[in-house]
């Protein structure tokens, strides 16, 4: 099954946000979504789940435009993960993760012992079984997002599509949700803001600049020092390890500063 956005425009009243994008998810992979504040990230991922309608071009799931699918129907192949969901339903974690089986449930097929498995499991795969019974608002935010994570997994969808799902985690958390996702026989895009975590988990990478997808490729294709510089403003090295991986180190002007700041105080 393929995700694809064929030469999309979305646009937020008369400015284009998204500036004609073709990009197509290739099943099984995990792919990066990067780019600076403001970049569209954000809202090519809200046309990619079907939330948001193109202005122009085609989004389109299994090679049939989205809105032809309807909405049960995405929700049972795409879950989307978005970074300020909240809720003030007075729910439990477990609760909030079984809403991901509503894509599921109807008259002829009520909530049955499957369902409950499922939502255990995906509780368990984001290490929040033992708070499973706490209210939604005693949560914090990064055990808020992993309930999140949760529920995008109990709806079992083929397509996984998360924005900035390490918001609020531990570095422990950040590393184990991306080493999940990567195990899951899922597809996976993800809109990332650490590069170093893109480079070590996607298997490609696409790189969005003022609402242009300006290059997708392999992390060592899209992680160069120039377009770190011409697309973040940073400045960075590119090592590349003997495993295949690379690493952005980028050059801090910590001392300097430091240096500069007990003078100043001084
Ligand atoms: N509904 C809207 N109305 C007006 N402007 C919008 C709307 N949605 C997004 N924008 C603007 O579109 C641009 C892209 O926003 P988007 O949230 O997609 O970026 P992003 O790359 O996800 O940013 P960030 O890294 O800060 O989360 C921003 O300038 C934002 O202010």
């Amino acid at each position: 099954m393929t995700l694809e956005l064929r030469d999309v425009v979305w646009s937020a009243g008369y400015r284009k946000i998204i500036k004609n994008v073709s990009i197509r998810v290739e099943p099984g992979e995990f792919l990066g979504l990067i780019g600076p504040n403001g970049s569209g990230k954000t809202s090519l991922m809200s046309v990619l789940s079907g939330v948001r309608a193109p202005a122009g071009g085609r989004a389109m799931l299994a090679g049939r435009d989205m809105k032809k699918h309807g909405r049960r129907k995405l929700a049972q192949q795409i879950g989307f993960v978005e970074q300020q969901a909240d809720t003030t339903d007075r729910l439990t974690a477990r609760e909030a993760v079984s809403l991901g089986r509503t894509p599921y449930l109807s008259m002829l097929s009520p909530w049955s012992d499957r369902d409950d498995v499922i939502v255990e499991r995906a509780l368990g795969d984001v290490d929040m079984t033992h708070l499973a019974d706490r209210f939604w608002h005693t949560l914090s935010g990064g055990e808020k997002q992993r309930i999140h994570i949760a529920r995008a997994l109990a709806q079992e969808p083929k397509f996984l599509l998360l924005d900035e799902p390490t918001n609020h985690l531990d570095i422990r958390h950040q590393l184990g949700l991306l080493e999940l996702v990567n195990r899951l026989p899922v597809t996976v895009v993800a809109a990332l803001h650490d590069l170093n975590h893109a480079a070590m988990y996607c298997d490609r990478i696409a790189m969005m600049c003022d609402g242009e997808l300006v290059g997708i490729g392999s992390p060592a294709d899209i992680l160069t020092p120039e377009n770190l510089r011409d697309v973040f403003g940073v400045d960075a090295n590119i090592e590349h390890t003997a495993d295949g991986f690379c690493l952005v180190r980028y050059h801090g002007s910590r001392r300097i500063n430091v240096a500069n700041k007990k003078d100043r105080v001084a």
